[in-house]
C-alpha cells in the first residue's frame, strides 16, 4: 500500500495575510515556523554561484565536463531520503560545495539552496520537486536526487527511488526514526534500494547518538553497521571516530565551512578511553559483519581469529560494501551538516559502500543487448525550451538529435538537445553512457513511467528475447515485459474546485492543467458532472496549494479555489436485485434493452465494482455490448446515491439481459447504468471516510489538551510512547476531523508541538456520524 504521510511542524509565529483565500486557507492549514520567519525576511537575490558551462566559471569551481561520461563502475546513482526536516537539503549543499561546485554554502534558512530551486521552495524552506544534481568526488561521479520529505510529495520520493541505486537515509539524531522515515524506508525496501544512514543534527540540544540508532534498530527493523562513534554530543558535538581506521576526525574550529579537518589514529597515549571503546565497536561491527558475508567470515575465521584488531580496514570496506549491497545491513554513521561536520566522510561512505549501476541486477538489460533502453521518471515544462524529460539510461547511448521509440506510447519522437542536469542549471553535452541521468528537450509526448528504446525494430527484438526468456517464467505478455515498471499512483483523499478569473480563461486554464498533470501523475484533474466545474484532486493541503501557486506564477493565471473538501466513498451493507427496460424507437429503428441484475458488497478495500455475468448471459453476449456494460457500470458506480462519491467495493451481476437486434450500444450502457443507479439506491448504504494515522510529538506539559483534543476528534488513540523528553502520541483520526489542525494544535501547545499523518484505510462511518454528515450536505444530498 502506497502510504502517504502529512508532516506539519507547528509555530505560535504570527499567520500572515496574501489575500482574502490564503488567509482562509492558511488558517485551516499548517503553518511552518521556518517559512513563516523566511516570509518576513528581506530575500535574498536568488541566484547562486552556479558551475556553468567552461569557460565561465573560476577556477575554484570546477567544470561539469571532466566528469562527462567517467566508467560505469565510478558512478554513484543515489538518492537523499528522509523525514520533513532532517537535514536532506542541506547535506546536498554541503555535497556540492565540499566537491567544488559551488563556491559558497547554500542555506535553506536564507533560501538560497541550489537544489531548491523553485519560488515556492525556498520561500518555504521545503523541498518540493526533485532535483537531481551532478558532481565528482574522488574521481566518482555522483548524480544525486534530494527528495522531497513532505507527505504530500511522496510520489516524487517513489519516482526518484525507481531509478536510483542506493540513498542516504538522513535522520535527526535528535527524533531518531520519524513517521516519514518509515514511508520512505518501506519505499526504498520495495525497490530493493541499498542505503546508508547519516545521523545528522548531532550538534542539535537533545542528539543522541544510541537512541537514533537504536531506533533505527527497533523502528525500522534494520541492522545498523556502526562505522562511525561521535566526539561529543549536542553542544559538545566536534567530531568523529573512523571505527573501520581508528582514526579520529577533528574539525578546525577556526574553519566556518568545515573544509578544514585532521585525521589521526587513535593512540594509547593520547586516548586511552578513545581507543579502548573503538577497539570494542570495531570488534563487534567485525563480527557484525562477519555472521553477514560468508567470504568475510571465512578470512576473518582463518586468518584473524587470534585477533579482529588486525584485520585490514580495506577488507573490512569491502565486506561492507557487500553486506550494503545484499541489503543485510546499513552502514551507519554521523554529523552535523549545518555545522559543516562528517559531511565529507559521508561523501566517502556513499563511493565506497553504495552500489555502481552495474553492480545492481537488472533483468531486462540482456534482452537489449547493448542498444537503448531508458526510463523516464520525471517530466518538467520549461517556457522556453519546452517538456525536458528526466531519464535513466540503462543500456546503450544517447546523443542530441537522436530519434526514440516510446514504448508505452508506441510513437517515435526525436529529442533536439542532451543535458546534464545540475539542479536548474544544465550542461549541453554531447552524448552519455548507460548508468547516467540525463536530461533531454524535444520529447513532447513522453510522459513519467515511459519506456525509451532506439526504435521500433529494437523494441522487436528486445520482445522477441524477452519472450524466449518469459516463456522460462511462464509468463505470457511479451511486450508488457519490456516496459520497466512505472510508478503506483495513490488516489488522492483531498479534493476542490478551481475556476478560472472568467470564462474566457477556461482554456488557459485546461493547458496549464494538462501540463502540470504531465508534470505530476499524483495531481488529478476532472470536470464535475452536475456543476460541468473543473476538480482538483491533490494528495494533500500543501499539494493543492502548491498547484495553484504555480498556476499563478507560471502560467499568469489567478484561479479561484472552491473550498477543500475530503474524498468520501460509498459502498452497499446488503444484496439486492432490480430490473430496467428500455424500450425506444429512434426514426424508424427500434431500440430495446431489458435486464435484470443484483448488486451486492464485497470483501472491504476491493476497490472499484467488480462484474459478473450469469451463465445464461454470457454465452452469446457480443463483445461490443459486454464494453458497454462494463463502461456502464463503471460510469454508474463513479457517483453513488448518498454524496455523489465513488462506490467501492460492491459486484454487479447481470443475471438477464435481453437485447434486440439492431438495438444501439449507447442503450444498452444506458439502460444497465439506470438499473444499477436503481440497485444502489435500494440497498442499504454506507459512507466510508478516509482515515489517518497520526503521529503527534509533543512536550509532557501539554501532553492532556493533546489527547482531550483529539477525543474530541473522534480519534482512536493506540500508544503513547517515550521519545527522549517529548511524548509521542500514537493513533488514528478521520480526515474531516484533523483538517486545519496544524493551527489548534500551535494554540494548544505554544507551537513546540509537531505531527505527521499518514493515510491508513477507508473506514466505515458510524450511523450517527453518516447522518451528520447527510444533513450538512442536504443541499446537495439525500438523507438517509
Ligand atoms: N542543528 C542543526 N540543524 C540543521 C542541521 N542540518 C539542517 N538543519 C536545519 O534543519 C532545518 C531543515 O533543513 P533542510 O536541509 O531543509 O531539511 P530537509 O530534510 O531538506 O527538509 P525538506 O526538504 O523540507 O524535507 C533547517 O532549518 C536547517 O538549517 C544540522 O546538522 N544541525
Amino acid at each position: 500500500m502506497f502510504t502517504h504521510w502529512r508532516i506539519f511542524a507547528v509555530s505560535h509565529q504570527k499567520v500572515f495575510s496574501v489575500s482574502v483565500f490564503f488567509f482562509f486557507f492558511f488558517t485551516m492549514c499548517y503553518c511552518r515556523i521556518r517559512a513563516i520567519l523566511k516570509r518576513s525576511k528581506t530575500r535574498v537575490p536568488l541566484r547562486r554561484n552556479y558551475s556553468s558551462p567552461p569557460g565561465v566559471v573560476g577556477n575554484d569551481v570546477k567544470s561539469l565536463h571532466s566528469v562527462i561520461n567517467p566508467p560505469v563502475a565510478k558512478i554513484r546513482n543515489i538518492g537523499i531520503m528522509a523525514h520533513i526536516d532532517a537535514g536532506k537539503t542541506t547535506t546536498t549543499e554541503r555535497f556540492l560545495y565540499y566537491s567544488g561546485y559551488t563556491r559558497a554554502l547554500g542555506d535553506v534558512d536564507d533560501g538560497d539552496t541550489v537544489t531548491d530551486f523553485m519560488a515556492q521552495e525556498r520561500e518555504r524552506g521545503i523541498t518540493i520537486q526533485s532535483a537531481a544534481v551532478t558532481f565528482d568526488w574522488k574521481g566518482y561521479r555522483v548524480n544525486l536526487i534530494d527528495t522531497p520529505g513532505h507527505v504530500d510529495f511522496t510520489l516524487e520520493v517513489e519516482r526518484c527511488l525507481r531509478v536510483l541505486d542506493g540513498a542516504v537515509a538522513v535522520f535527526d539524531a535528535s527524533a531518531g526514526v520519524e513517521a516519514q522515515t518509515l514511508t520512505v524506508w518501506k519505499q526504498a525496501d520495495k525497490h530493493k534500494i541499498p542505503r546508508i544512514c547519516f545521523l545528522n543534527k548531532m550538534d542539535k540540544t537533545g542528539a543522541s547518538f544510541n537512541y537514533a540508532v537504536e531506533s533505527i534498530r527497533e523502528k525500522l527493523k534494520a541492522k545498523p553497521l556502526i562505522l562511525q562513534l561521535p566526539i561529543g554530543e549536542a553542544k559538545t558535538f566536534k567530531g568523529l571516530v573512523d571505527v573501520v581506521n581508528k582514526e579520529k576526525l577533528l574539525w578546525n574550529s577556526n574553519s566556518d565551512d568545515g573544509k578544514d579537518f585532521e585525521r589521526k589514529p587513535l593512540l594509547e597515549a593520547s586516548d586511552p578511553e578513545l581507543l579502548k571503546e573503538t577497539i570494542e565497536a570495531r570488534n563487534a561491527l567485525i563480527e557484525q559483519v562477519a555472521d553477514l558475508d560468508d567470504e568475510f567470515a571465512d578470512l576473518v575465521l582463518g586468518e584473524f581469529s587470534e585477533n579482529f584488531d588486525l584485520v585490514p580496514a580495506e577488507k573490512l570496506q569491502t565486506a561492507i560494501h557487500r553486506v550494503t549491497l545484499a541489503q543485510a545491513a546499513v552502514p551507519v554513521l554521523c554529523g552535523s551538516a549545518l555545522k559543516n561536520k562528517g559531511v565529507q566522510p559521508l561523501l566517502d561512505a556513499v563511493t565506497m559502500y553504495l552500489p555502481s549501476p552495474e553492480e545492481r541486477e537488472y533483468g531486462f538489460l540482456q534482452w537489449y543487448k547493448g542498444d537503448l533502453c531508458a526510463l523516464a521518471f520525471k517530466v518538467l515544462h520549461d517556457k522556453q525550451r519546452g517538456p525536458l524529460v528526466f531519464l535513466r539510461i540503462y543500456s546503450g547511448t544517447l546523443t542530441p538529435q537522436l530519434a526514440i521509440h516510446n514504448i508505452n506510447r508506441n510513437c517515435t519522437e526525436r529529442m533536439s538537445r542532451l543535458l546534464l542536469p545540475f539542479a536548474d542549471q544544465h550542461v549541453e553535452i554531447p552524448s552519455l553512457t548507460a548508468g547516467n541521468i540525463a536530461l533531454t528537450v524535444g520529447l513532447k509526448q513522453t510522459a513519467t513511467g515511459d519506456t525509451i528504446v532506439s526504435s521500433k525494430s529494437s523494441a522487436l527484438a528486445a520482445a522477441r528475447r524477452a519472450g524466449r526468456g518469459e516463456k522460462r517464467h511462464g509468463r505470457s505478455s511479451e511486450a508488457e515485459s519490456l516496459l520497466l515498471a512505472g510508478v503506483e499512483i495513490p488516489e488522492p483523499v483531498f479534493f476542490c474546485t478551481i475556476e478560472p478569473p472568467s470564462v474566457a480563461k477556461q482554456p488557459d486554464l485546461d493547458h496549464a492543467l494538462e501540463r502540470l498533470q504531465r508534470e505530476d501523475p499524483s495531481l488529478k484533474v476532472r470536470l464535475d458532472p452536475d456543476s460541468g466545474q473543473t476538480v482538483l484532486c491533490g494528495m494533500g493541503e500543501l499539494h493543492i496549494e502548491i498547484i495553484h501557486d504555480r498556476i499563478k506564477r507560471e502560467y499568469g493565471l489567478e484561479t479561484y479555489l472552491g473550498p477543500l473538501q475530503v474524498a468520501y466513498r460509498e459502498t452497499i451493507l446488503n444484496s439486492v436485485r432490480a430490473t430496467d427496460t428500455l424500450d425506444r424507437t429512434l426514426g424508424d429503428k427500434r431500440h430495446f434493452v431489458s435486464a435484470e441484475l443484483e448488486a451486492r458488497p464485497v470483501e472491504a478495500a476491493a476497490g472499484m465494482a467488480v462484474i459478473e455475468y450469469a451463465d445464461c448471459v454470457s454465452e452469446d453476449l457480443a463483445q461490443a455490448s459486454r464494453e458497454a456494460i462494463e463502461n456502464a457500470v463503471h460510469s454508474a458506480c463513479l457517483q453513488g446515491p448518498l454524496l455523489g462519491s465513488p462506490v467501492h467495493d460492491v459486484a454487479i451481476k447481470l443475471h438477464s439481459l435481453t437485447i434486440h437486434p439492431g438495438t444501439s450500444t449507447t442503450m444498452v450502457n444506458a439502460c444497465i447504468s439506470r438499473c444499477i443507479q436503481k440497485a444502489l439506491k435500494k440497498a442499504d448504504k454506507q459512507v466510508l471516510e478516509p482515515l489517518m494515522s497520526l503521529e503527534v510529538t509533543v512536550t509532557r506539559d501539554y501532553l492532556s489538551p493533546v489527547l482531550a483534543d483529539l477525543a474530541q476528534r473522534r480519534g482512536n488513540i493506540q500508544e503513547i510512547q517515550t521519545r527522549q523528553d517529548n511524548r509521542v502520541v500514537i493513533g488514528f483520526v478521520p480526515l474531516a476531523e484533523i483538517m486545519g489542525y496544524s493551527t489548534v494544535l500551535r494554540t494548544l501547545t505554544s507551537g513546540s508541538a509537531t505531527f505527521a499523518l499518514e493515510f491508513s484505510t477507508y473506514q466505515a462511518m458510524s450511523p450517527q456520524d453518516q447522518s451528520t454528515l447527510l444533513n450538512q450536505r442536504s443541499g446537495v444530498a439525500q438523507v438517509l
